[in-house]
């Protein structure tokens, strides 16, 4: 898959320089399983200044492979830019000259937080030891986050994918510190479809034989479940672009230089090869699979009287948005929650598929200038 050399596993784990990262302790947190998770911390960034009334704060949550690094140029331990650098900043949409935003990394996750990848007590990576999370726990986390940064209450809670799930959760669990949320392309409940693409993904990675049950984090550089990952990543990214548009870039083009008639590749394949390399190279498999778990799990009706009985709990004034090209998460996906909601869903017309929350940042700040309006 690559010519040069992979990265020791871990590369990213806390040894690195934390540049403008912070981190809370965890220690303990009880989980939804039952299970206690002792010595975690969530790493976090902020921007902005939080208002004497406490009035001000917001808070972003991210996708499968994101990170607390909204925005800000690469630096010590992040080697790319923020991933909302168009919708997060001063005069931006969400302008960090008037909110507090807070971004933390997902619990489970490999970019400062506690996950798989992290030494443990005894001196070895928490590996296939690192407990199954759910949405809930990584949202637990992060009402722990908001308690010890004193905010009582969001005036946002924003997030697209996994980031919308936690949003959900917030609104539906914690309803009363819950202004307002914007959900972005997410469910109520993981679907049959996103529960399959997702498996395909675990299966890919858990027959790395270098995946080792969870337990590789210790081999040598450059050894891991690399292929597995670039193998999932692959499916993945297909279900985060949509046909037209893979159609209209790549077509049946082969790649420059190259003859599939002779063991070369499609441009389109090389493309998946992009996207595999580049994840493999800044995210951890067992951190993948963990989160991907969690979000084949969701379900904010689980225990609470079903879907309806759950959304009806939410006190927060909602936005739900979706991509018309989606076909991991489709516009009905966004139909259903809006109307569990009691509102209706806006659908952003695009070509990106899901990654559109990512890419359509006129589109996307709109949605926010609309919500941080009546806030
Ligand atoms: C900015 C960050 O990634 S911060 C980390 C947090 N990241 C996230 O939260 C999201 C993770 N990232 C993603 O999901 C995606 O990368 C997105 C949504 C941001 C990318 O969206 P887009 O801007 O549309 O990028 P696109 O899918 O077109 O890919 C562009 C890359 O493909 C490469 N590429 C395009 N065609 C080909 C080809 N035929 N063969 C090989 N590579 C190709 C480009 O050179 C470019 O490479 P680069 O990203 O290394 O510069
Ligand atoms: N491309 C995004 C979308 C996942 O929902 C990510 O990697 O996080």
């Amino acid at each position: 898959m690559t010519s040069r050399p992979l990265p020791a596993t871990g590369a990213w784990r806390e040894g690195h320089p934390p540049g403008r990262r912070r981190w809370l302790g965890l220690d303990p947190l009880d989980l939804e399983s039952g299970s206690r998770l002792t010595g975690a911390r969530l790493a976090y960034e902020t921007w902005g200044t939080l208002a004497p009334d406490g009035g001000n704060a917001v808070l972003v949550l991210h996708a499968l492979t994101g990170d607390a690094h909204l925005r800000g140029p690469a630096e010590p331990g992040h080697p790319s830019a923020g991933w909302w650098e168009g919708v997060v900043g001063p005069g931006l949409a969400l302008d960090t000259d008037r909110w507090f935003v807070v971004a933390p990394n997902a619990l489970g996750g490999c970019q400062g937080s506690t996950g798989p990848a992290t030494t443990a007590a005894d001196g070895r990576a928490w590996g296939s030891r690192f407990p199954a999370l759910t949405v809930r726990d990584l949202v637990r986390a992060e009402v722990a986050l908001a308690d010890a940064l004193g905010v009582d209450g969001w005036a946002a809670v924003i997030g697209g994918s996994l980031g919308g799930m936690r949003a959900l959760e917030w609104a539906v669990d914690q309803s009363d510190r819950v202004r307002s949320a914007l959900l972005l392309c997410c469910s109520a409940v993981a679907t049959a479809e996103q529960i399959a693409w997702s498996s395909a993904q675990l299966h890919a990675i858990r027959a790395d034989p270098d995946w080792l049950g969870g337990d590789y984090h210790e081999l040598p550089a450059g050894r891991g479940p690399h292929a597995g990952l670039g193998l999932a990543r692959r499916i993945a990214h297909i279900t985060y672009r949509s046909p037209q548009e893979l159609q209209a870039r790549f077509g049946s083009a082969a790649q420059d230089g190259e003859d599939p008639a002779a063991g070369g590749r499609y441009a389109v394949e090389s493309y998946l090869d992009h996207h595999a390399e580049k994840l493999v190279r800044r995210f951890d498999a067992a951190s993948y699979v963990r989160l991907t778990e969690a979000m084949s799990a969701h379900d904010v009706g689980r225990d609470r009287g079903g879907v309806g009985a759950a959304l009806r709990r939410v006190g927060a004034r909602t936005l739900v948005a979706g991509v018309d090209s989606d076909r991991l998460f489709p516009p009905a996906d966004q139909h259903a929650l809006a109307r569990g909601l009691g509102t209706s869903a806006r659908i952003i017309g695009s070509s990106y598929g899901h990654d559109g929350f990512l890419i359509e940042t006129e589109q996307v700040s709109e949605l926010v200038r609309e919500l941080l309006k009546g806030t």
